[in-house]
């Protein structure tokens, strides 16, 4: 056996796993007491250690070999003697004396240069294998790729650099030498070899945009991992026709380009006849007729509730098809089990357990901009429009574009109400919206919606109403398939891409005893969930709902599709109704813009306002930052009025520039602070905003103004906010950026041997250069965090002329390359379109392209606009209830004396990390988690990604 003991600079952190609870103790002891790292935190099989140059995230995993390492071992293997520099400001270097390395036992050491400098100056490194009586009886430089071969062992002592690796599992020696460059810790994908697996996937129910990403995802992740991948065309009705014409063998080359098509590229269907047990009874033997072992069904509720029946019944399926000689003794042997897999596909996002399906926010788009049109004309006549959106049996469709346009009102089957009652409802919210000088009216009806008797409720019966009782000129929009239609948003191609990736790894994890999985995300992580259970649930929502139970159906819906309601129903009732909180509990609270304008900023202050009125609060606007405060007063009380149309626009209605307190006169901030006696402050922003956000918590000791609950909403198309996997304005930065991509590829395709590079913004953080990549399937990305090296250059090179010569003048081989601007100083985007021209020799060529700030978008995705809503309201929640704590820590006369839990709980970043939305103290974030150098955070969570991006394309490491 052999472990591989990897470090890291601080740009990333590394996952080392242990296979038994004793070797999982000591790797953490290792590293606690050698390294003087210290515990981020932990839970009892995993745990993430720190300090500020390294992170190191080490997990225990089942134990699958005894293999132990105890404390007395890793002394005696290890006499380590951390250099003085090792704390110094050279965050990327670790250098160690390695002591007794001859009798190192089951151990290998990658040794290397750190990551980050020019070539040039990089040492090779060696991969050292070691016979099990601890003899080097190997030597890999890999940098030169040479191979493997015995040499006596080195020199008992040597200085040596040690390099990050990111390995995922403790592998055999012998074979150490493939394994060492798969740097994964997320869905770790083996090289193929082993799996012979015939997997096979399918659409079906309702085409969603997305689903082509996912059908090209799951391919050639089963290529990849050494499967044989299938398509069945036509959803269920492929299955029940069977033969080759509908099950058909697929290549790598078939799914080439598949990522930005809409719709379906094997169709889908309806399929009647599957609801029948003869038709699935054909299913199942056309499925063995094909020799395919594992079935992936990217579809709604609809789709896996069949997929769920059919593997409950596929036992006394093939039994029939046994009895009735349709299949083979050995055929039944061999496909005793169905191993199916769900991917949800379907724009109603109506499937319990997932916050998202696939489609779901493309259709949401096509939505949003459709009703941004429609609010054009409808101010322009003082009109109001019933527009009726998509969506069966959910209202999320209809109640997500509500919160995004800010409509009026909004008609979903989940909470109905009386028909009178809905009518006085209505007209009362419009009537008064109209009284404040609204000019528009906005009503949104979801295709599904009833009233209380589960009557539906139609766009004619609401027009009725406010033609006849408001006297309104209205007009009905029904938008119908256009909804369905166009290329998949950014969200969903890259949702559709990972889950694909999981959904092979799944079916080849399954075993006859694992239930059947759906592939499902919560908040930002991918996550498995038993199919079964999320059919159950699904159709709970539909039986409460026809039970006229729709407490229950509400309560059954996801938490996140109650906290919408509840946000919706807030903001739109805000300045008419009676504020929520008594007198004595009302703030005031302020909002300020900080750095680069970001979609979802105006969101968030809209909401931010808009949510204050309805409880009473007073909202106040800090104009153009910082410096717009200590200079001019910038300080102006929100009113709806003014506010109207804030959530549909782009940029930074409040104004914001970069920079923070200090640099704007902090004594200034403290004084305005004062003079308008806020109770909290929401600072919306990126980087600048953190450290303003620092600044202002650490001057509390000088300034009491500052003593009051603070949060920052992120905000950057950089999205590297410590605290945070999600910044409000990546989501439309990296659709704009998609978009653009998408473009040029489309000219690179026509113009046969060209590849653009496409330089992309986001300072140090390679985050949108390496999800567009996903989402275009680029042929490769350079990013900040993993610089530029000559080799990966020439092997890129290399692999794209192959590609190039392969494709003999054939459409969809458009290249596009990601170059993330910082990613390299000496090669700027220019240069290295001319050094790929000049190294493909006439094979093809290349050119820069440079989207610039057209990054930050033009109108904000509905993403970036509904999660600008949820933060808000709980930015002002977060300072709703920390009033107390931090009232605690003010003493009476005037000494300020606070607790870390007092800090952490009134001075915060709100952020999403893996399935929670959570805050986290500013200071730990400052203090721990955060590269102030390179203004990012330690922990780069979208690591995986790369690998995945870079799996999907056939990219070669080096
Ligand atoms: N209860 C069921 N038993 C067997 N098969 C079913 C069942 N429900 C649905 N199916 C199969 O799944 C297909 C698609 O279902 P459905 O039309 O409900 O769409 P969906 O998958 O929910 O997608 P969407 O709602 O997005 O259109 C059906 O045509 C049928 O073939
Ligand atoms: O395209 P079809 O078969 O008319 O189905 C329309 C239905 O499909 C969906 O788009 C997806 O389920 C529903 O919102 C809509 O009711
Ligand atoms: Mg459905």
């Amino acid at each position: 056996m052999a472990v591989i003991i990897p470090l890291v600079n601080g740009t990333s952190y590394n996952t080392v796993t242990a296979h038994s609870a004793e070797s999982y103790k000591n790797t953490v002891n290792f590293y606690t007491k050698f390294l003087g790292l210290k515990t981020q935190s932990s839970k009892d099989n995993e745990s993430i250690l720190t300090n500020e140059d390294i992170c190191i995230k080490i997990v225990l995993e089942e134990s699958n070999d005894g293999f132990k390492l105890d404390e007395a071992r890793f002394n005696e293997l290890f006499k380590l003697t951390a250099r003085s520099d090792w704390r110094s400001k050279v965050p990327q270097s670790l250098v160690f004396n390695v002591e007794n390395i001859n009798i190192i036992k089951d151990v290998l050491i990658e040794l290397d240069a750190p990551r980050q400098f020019h070539p040039s100056e990089l040492s090779p490194m060696f991969l050292y294998t070691l016979d099990p009586l601890g003899n080097v009886v190997g030597v890999t430089e890999t940098k030169n790729a040479v191979s493997t071969k015995p040499m006596k062992p080195t020199s008992t002592t040597s200085t040596m650099k040690v390099h990050s690796s990111l390995p995922s599992k403790v592998t055999s020696s012998t074979d150490l030498a493939g394994q060492i460059k798969t740097t994964t810790n997320y869905p770790s994908l083996p090289k193929a070899k082993g799996h012979e697996k015939a997997i096979a996937v399918m659409t079906s129910g309702g085409d969603a945009p997305g689903m082509n990403s996912n059908v090209r995802s799951i391919v050639r992740s089963a290529i990849f991992k050494g499967c044989q991948a299938y398509v069945v065309m036509e959803g269920y009705e492929g299955l029940v026709r069977g033969g080759p014409e509908y099950i058909k063998q697929v290549t790598w080359e078939d799914v080439r380009g598949w990522s930005t098509e809409g719709g379906t590229n094997i169709g889908t269907a309806r399929c009647m006849a599957f609801k029948k047990r003869e038709g699935r009874l054909l299913g199942a033997q056309h499925l063995i007729e094909a020799g395919v072992d594992a079935l992936i069904v990217c579809g709604g509720d609809g789709s896996l509730t069949g997929a769920d029946l059919f593997r409950s019944e596929w036992p006394s399926l093939i039994k029939e098809l046994l009895e009735t000689k349709r299949i083979s003794e050995q055929q039944y042997t061999r496909y005793q089990h169905l191993n199916i897999c769900g991917t949800v596909g379907s724009i109603d996002n109506d499937m319990s357990t997932t916050d998202a399906t696939i489609g779901a926010y493309s259709a949401l788009d096509r939505i949003c901009k459709a009703i941004d049109y429609v609010e054009a004309t409808a101010y322009s006549h003082s009109r109001a429009f019933v527009v009726e959106v998509m969506g069966r049996n959910c209202g999320w469709l209809a109640l997500l574009a509500g919160i995004a346009t800010s409509a009026d009102y909004i008609f979903i089957p989940e909470k109905p109400a009386s028909s009178e009652e809905w009518q006085d409802h209505m007209c009362n919210i419009v009537a008064k919206h109209r009284s404040k000088g609204k000019r528009t009216t906005i009503v949104i009806v979801a295709e599904g919606a009833i009233s209380a008797d589960l009557t539906p409720i139609t766009p004619k019966d609401v027009h009725k109403v406010l033609v006849d009782k408001l006297g309104l000129d209205t007009r009905i929009t029904i938008l119908g398939h256009v909804q369905r239609g166009g290329t998949a948003v950014a969200y969903d191609r890259v949702l559709a891409t990972l889950q694909g990736v999981e959904a092979v790894n799944a079916v080849l994890d399954s075993t006859p005893e694992t239930p059947s999985p759906l592939i499902a995300i919560n908040e930002n992580k991918i996550v498995r969930k038993p199919l079964m259970d999320s059919v159950a649930l699904t159709k709970s929502v539909a039986d409460a709902i026809q039970a006229k139970d729709f407490d229950k159906a509400m309560s059954l819906r996801d938490t996140e599709f109650v906290e919408h309601l509840n946000n919706f129903m807030a903001i739109n009732s805000a300045d008419h109704n009676e504020p929520k909180l008594a007198a004595d509990k009302r703030l005031k609270i302020a909002i300020i813009n900080v750095g680069a304008p970001a979609g979802g900023v105006n969101s968030a202050v809209y909401s931010m306002a808009t949510y204050c009125m309805s409880q009473g609060h007073k909202p106040y606007g800090i104009y153009n930052g910082f410096t717009g405060l200590s200079r001019h007063e910038s300080v102006r009380s929100l009113n709806w009025k003014d506010l109207l149309g804030w959530q549909s626009r782009g940029g930074s209605e409040l104004g914001t520039n970069r920079h923070t307190p200090e640099e704007a006169d902090i004594g200034m901030v403290a004084y305005y602070f004062q003079k308008y006696q806020f109770d909290g402050l929401i600072i919306v922003g990126g980087f600048e905003a953190f450290v303003s956000l620092s600044q202002l918590e650490r001057a509390r000791d000088s300034y009491s103004a500052f003593r009051i609950p603070m949060v920052l909403i992120p905000a950057t198309l950089s999205n590297n906010v410590p605290g945070t996997e999600y910044s409000l304005g990546s989501d439309t930065a990296l659709n704009a950026l998609m978009e653009y991509c998408d473009i040029v590829k489309q000219s690179a395709s026509s113009s046969r041997g060209r590849a653009f590079i496409v330089e992309t913004q986001g300072g140090n953080s390679g985050y949108l250069a390496t999800l567009a990549a996903l989402a275009c399937g680029a042929a490769a990305s350079y990013v900040p965090e993993e610089g530029i090296s000559l080799e990966q250059l020439s092997q890129d090179i290399e692999t794209l002329s192959g590609a190039f010569e392969n494709a003999k003048g054939r459409d969809r081989f458009g290249k596009i390359i990601l170059k993330s601007k910082n990613a390299s100083k000496a090669l700027t985007t220019d240069k290295l379109a001319e050094v790929i021209t000049e190294e493909a020799s006439g094979r093809f060529d290349a050119k820069s392209a440079l989207p610039g700030h057209i990054q930050q978008g033009g109108l904000p995705s509905p993403i970036d606009r509904t999660r600008g809503t949820r933060f808000a309201i709980k930015a002002v929640n977060f300072i709703e209830n920390n009033q107390d704590l931090i009232a605690e820590a003010r003493s009476d006369d005037g000494d300020f004396d606070i607790t870390d839990k007092q800090v952490s709980a009134t001075a915060s970043v709100l952020g999403v990390k893996g399935t929670n939305v959570v805050f986290t103290s500013i200071r730990h974030l400052y203090d721990v988690e955060t590269d102030i150098a390179k203004r990012m955070p330690k922990i780069i969570h979208w690591q995986e990604t790369r690998t995945i991006a870079d799996h999907l394309v056939g990219r070669k490491r080096v």
